[in-house]
């Protein structure tokens, strides 16, 4: 029998960092937009926990600050009181998808910022032109800092705060879809109260001056209406998959 070459005992596995950096995807930045009770937050979350990236709620960032108005006992329908105290809140937003936080001066506002006040309050605060300044900047800060990209929602990311993002999504669906899943959420609300709140600040949303709720150009229009939040999801991954492919 012919003797067989001696087996290697190791084999040999080079992977060079340049090879490793080539293998890796780059970060991938996607903004949300679309009014209240489309499915922005579900989704972005389970976008994000599903490609590995970060998530940010802006919605949340402008009620925080909300909420701190209220707190501070500053008159939130004196657009320059507010401005005056827009600088002064310390708002930190965590970004895992899985457990999204928010502080405010150190305080977790996670509960107080979904109060009916805050809502009711949050479009006047968000409208000034100082608060959108400030929060816009922290915003653009966190998505360049994540490592592998970042899933960002609101009302205009797309147009305004990250309009080079990689993906557009605009998320849009019937005000009575919309009014069922919030009432859905807040026990004791009805449809019809609901619908009636959601147009009010759908309303003064788009009606701002200063970066109003709007679909950007270039964005993906999604009618989530007739779509379960499964559909909607499965969607948008497979959009964020190919401008990765594609990057
Ligand atoms: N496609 C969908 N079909 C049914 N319910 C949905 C869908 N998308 C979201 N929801 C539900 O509607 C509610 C509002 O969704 P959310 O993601 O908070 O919307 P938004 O961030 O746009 O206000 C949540 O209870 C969510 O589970
Ligand atoms: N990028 C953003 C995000 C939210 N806002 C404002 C306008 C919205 O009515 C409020 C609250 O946003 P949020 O996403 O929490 O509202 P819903 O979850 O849809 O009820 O903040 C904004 O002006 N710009």
């Amino acid at each position: 029998m012919p003797a067989r070459p001696p087996r290697p005992r190791t084999r040999k596995v080079s992977v060079t960092v340049e090879s490793a950096a080539r293998t890796a995807p780059a970060a991938v930045i996607v903004a949300i937009d679309g009014p209240s009770g489309t499915g922005k937050s579900s989704t972005s979350k389970a976008v994000a926990a599903k490609l590995g990236l970060s998530y940010l709620d802006t919605g949340a960032q402008y009620r925080a600050i909300t909420w701190w108005m209220i707190t501070n006992e500053i008159d939130t329908d004196d657009p320059a009181a507010i401005a005056t105290a827009a600088a002064k809140p310390v708002i930190v937003s965590g970004t895992d998808p899985h457990a999204p936080t928010i502080t405010v001066d150190g305080l977790d506002a996670a509960g107080p910022i979904r109060t009916q006040e805050v809502t009711a309050k949050v479009s006047a605060v968000s409208a000034v032109p100082e608060v959108r300044a400030l929060i816009t900047q922290l915003q653009r800060d966190i998505a360049a800092a994540a490592p592998a990209g970042i899933v960002v929602e609101g009302r205009d990311i797309g147009t305004t705060v990250l309009p080079d993002a990689d993906l557009k999504v605009f998320l849009t669906a019937s005000p009575e879809a919309r009014a069922a899943r919030r009432s859905g959420e807040l026990k004791g609300v009805d449809v019809a109260t609901t619908r009636e709140a959601l147009l009010k600040r759908d309303a003064a949303d788009s009606g701002r001056k200063t970066s109003p709720l709007a679909k950007a150009d270039d964005a993906v229009e999604v009618d989530t209406t007739e779509l379960t939040l499964d559909q909607v999801i499965e969607c948008v991954v497979t959009l964020v998959e190919e401008k990765r492919a594609a990057k």
